[in-house]
């Protein structure tokens, strides 16, 4: 579903942000990409969206070349990031219905594929509302649902759960584990450990641009070590040296 060989990015600054990443995301999997600050990871998530040209390397994304079919690429992927997608102003449920005919389902395919999204997501009856009226909770997953009107075959969420309260971040759980069920691949980054343990078939850790470390919650685990601590082994600094865990 996805892979990349040699991934780099380096800045016109001249900051390597980026340095030879290679990764690999088999169907159905949710896999986490973690790092200290300035490891890389929005640079990453930019290039495999297609929203930033790599300097090296080649990926494959959801079944498209990224250099040379960045269209096909964006056709089948869904991108979910940390500002949301969400007007303040207009009522939620109309946006989602024009977000489906952006992506060029007729009206009433529109309306039906969003009820469904709401029906899912649990956000059903809100749609009269503004953005400005949900809760961070409720906006998180409208924005998760904008990231699906197409029905990627590969989602990418940007920190999904930050700024949440522990009830809607395990609420949110549910429903990115819900779409796995459906099918849907999942490569997101996070700020919170116990999100990636609870979450995550698969963790990647970058520092400095490269792949430092990569297994299963357990693996990483390993030798009854809990996941901050291999993160502190790994890498030398703790997932959120700005803010207390
Ligand atoms: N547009 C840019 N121009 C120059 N340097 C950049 C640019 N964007 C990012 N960088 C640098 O690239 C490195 C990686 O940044 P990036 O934002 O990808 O890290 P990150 O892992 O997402 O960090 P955080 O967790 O703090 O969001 C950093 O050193 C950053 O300063």
């Amino acid at each position: 579903m996805l892979t990349t060989k040699g991934l780099s990015k380096t800045f016109k600054s001249g900051a390597e942000a980026v340095r030879g990443l290679d990764l690999h995301v088999d169907p159905g999997e949710i896999v986490g990409f973690l790092g200290p600050n300035g490891a890389g990871k929005t640079t990453t998530m930019r290039m495999l969206t297609t929203l930033l040209t790599p300097t090296a390397g080649s990926a494959a994304v959801a079944g498209h070349d990224l250099l040379t079919d960045p269209r096909a690429v964006r056709r089948r992927i869904g991108y979910v990031s940390q500002h949301g997608a969400l007007s303040p102003f207009n009522p939620v449920g109309e946006e989602l219905e024009l977000q489906a005919m952006l992506y060029g389902l007729p009206r009433a395919e529109a309306r039906a594929r969003s009820a469904g999204l709401l029906a899912a997501l649990e956000l059903t009856g809100m749609e009269a509302l503004p953005g400005d009226a949900l809760s961070g909770g409720q906006r998180r997953r409208f924005d998760i649902a904008f990231g699906l009107v197409h029905e990627p075959a590969l989602l990418f969420l940007d920190e999904p759960t930050t700024g949440l309260d522990p009830q809607s971040r395990a609420g949110l759980w549910g429903h990115v584990r819900a779409l796995r069920e459906g099918g849907t691949t999942i490569f997101l980054t996070t700020h919170y450990l116990d999100e990636a343990d609870a979450l995550c078939d698969r963790i990647v850790i970058i520092d400095h641009g490269r792949v430092v470390a990569e297994g299963s919650p357990a693996e990483l685990k390993s030798g009854g070590r809990t996941l901050d601590e291999a993160f502190l082994d790994i890498t030398g600094r703790s997932l959120r040296e700005d803010t207390p865990a």
